[in-house]
């Protein structure tokens, strides 16, 4: 419908408020003017966070003290007010939302932004073994000894090994990281010592292998620990003469690279059971540094999650908000067998699949902790439980009837009766969508609307 030239749609079930966010709306405003309209919204939230729009809410100041109503403000809403209101008010926060739009609409500069830089990962956490650990990698920065990280996977090995290199002198030369576990034993020696044209069937030309690779710089050996008992010996001898040798070729190359290594299995263990060259754990363990499991500073959960959060809603362009308090606790009660890389991971998938404006325990792949039982009687209890079971079942099927019979393995005329019986029918949701200058053609409408009474009545006027 048009109206003074503005778009409005108005949307009374979720099909047609899905319809009205596809068409590109950059502002949105939520009417509540009465209880019943809290049950289709409710059927809404997982569309009120769809998209870039910005929700504003018009609320009756009686609603506002419903706990409902107050989810609603606190998970969609970037702004709302409390209706009766004067109509300079609501023309704002209006012109506030459009403006906010308008910002989020450019094109964000790659350039300006730290996080889409790229710079490697910075090592985030505040804890004393975090601190520890920085200190230590900022003293072997410094020197030039091999040095021997150890720490469960997912702890951060490979990122400690390249901030010691870029806080050493080689850091304008290569950094490059070998692993060790992932390489077939057949391929091994030409990809650590490159091969020369013709070494084997299929060399079609010279390989220059990863320790060449290196030259000036660093050579980071991943999963030293997993590297075969034929290819220790090799490797060893490498360290021990700083030459190589490429695969089928007789010149001797004077490498320069410092070596870092790292592991997630004891070493000195592997070593006693005769799995690893003494001689070469001598050599890559100089220096020792332990990367601290996730678990044994949960206080750095929060700040890493949140690091990750800002980092992956840049990069899937998500206007999320944060997370909700129930996830930060699920995160901190959560043991993180794979550590620092499992967040990164949950984070990840988090911010991609988040429906509401905040990340929620279910969106980080964790179950929402059970609400504490209240006691109530079985009717009540069964009552609730049909209506919330309805209601996701609604929302699923974006109010289809049958669908959503289907979906609750009842017939379509069970599902008639259960919505007259809980009151659950598909109530109104009003939607302005508001593009560039209509907008302030929107508010000269609610500003001509005014004179004639209440500003919530004329809004529901101009939405009816
Ligand atoms: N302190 C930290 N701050 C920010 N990100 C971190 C931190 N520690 C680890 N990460 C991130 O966690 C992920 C895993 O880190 P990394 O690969 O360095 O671990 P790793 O110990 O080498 O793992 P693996 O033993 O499995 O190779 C990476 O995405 C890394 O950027």
């Amino acid at each position: 419908m048009k109206l003074h030239g503005i778009t409005l749609l108005e949307c009374e079930t979720a099909d047609q408020l899905q319809r009205a966010l596809r068409a590109g709306c950059t502002v949105g405003v939520v009417v509540l003017v009465e209880p019943s309209q809290l049950e289709s919204i409710a059927a809404c939230d997982s569309l009120l966070g769809q998209g870039e729009v910005l929700w504003i809410g018009l609320i009756a100041r009686s609603l506002l003290a419903l706990p409902a109503v107050r989810t609603l403000v606190a998970d969609y809403l970037i702004n709302f007010i409390a209706l009766p209101a004067p109509i300079e008010h609501i023309d704002l926060v209006l012109r506030h939302a459009r403006g906010m739009a308008l910002v989020r609409s450019q094109p964000r500069s790659a350039l300006s932004d730290p996080v889409a830089s790229n710079d490697p990962a910075p090592m985030v956490g505040n804890t004393v073994q975090m601190h520890r650990l920085l200190h230590q990698i900022k003293r072997i920065a410094r020197t030039d000894a091999a040095v021997l990280i150890n720490g469960q996977s997912g702890t951060g090995k490979e990122l400690a090994a390249q901030s010691i290199h870029r806080q050493s002198a080689r850091r304008q030369a290569p950094f490059v990281a070998v692993n060790c576990g992932a390489i077939p034993a057949q391929l091994f020696q030409s990809e650590l010592f490159g091969a020369e044209k013709g070494a084997y069937t299929g060399a079609t030309q010279r390989r220059i292998g990863r320790i060449e690779a290196a030259q000036g710089g660093t050579l980071f050996l991943d999963e030293i620990g997993d590297l075969p008992m034929e290819m220790q010996v090799n490797l060893l001898r490498f360290l021990q003469e700083k030459t190589i040798e490429r695969v089928g070729g007789n010149q001797t190359l004077q490498i320069d690279a410092r070596i870092i290594a790292a592991t997630h299995i004891d070493l000195a263990e592997a070593v006693a059971q005769g799995r690893f060259r003494e001689d070469l754990y001598y050599r890559i363990n100089v220096v020792c540094i332990t990367t601290p499991r996730l678990a044994d500073r949960v206080e750095d959960i929060e700040d890493i999650a949140r690091h990750y959060f800002v980092h992956f809603a840049h990069r899937h362009n998500r206007s999320l908000r944060g997370f909700s308090k129930s996830a930060l606790q699920a995160m901190l009660h959560h043991g993180w067998p794979g550590n620092v890389r499992e967040l990164v991971n949950r984070v990840q998938r988090a911010v991609v699949m988040a429906e509401g404006r905040f990340i929620q325990p279910e969106d980080l792949g964790f179950d929402r902790p059970s609400e504490p039982l209240v006691l109530m009687s079985l009717d009540h209890a069964r009552a609730t439980a049909d209506r919330a079971m309805i209601r996701r079942a609604l929302a699923q099927a974006r109010n289809h009837i049958s669908q959503a019979a289907q979906l609750l393995g009842i017939s379509r005329v069970t599902l008639y009766r259960l919505i007259e019986k809980y009151q659950l029918h598909p109530q109104k949701i009003s939607l302005i969508s508001a593009h560039g200058e209509q907008f302030f053609q929107l508010v000269s409408a609610l500003h001509a609307a005014d004179s004639e009474g209440d500003a919530a009545e004329n809004y529901g006027e101009l939405t009816r």
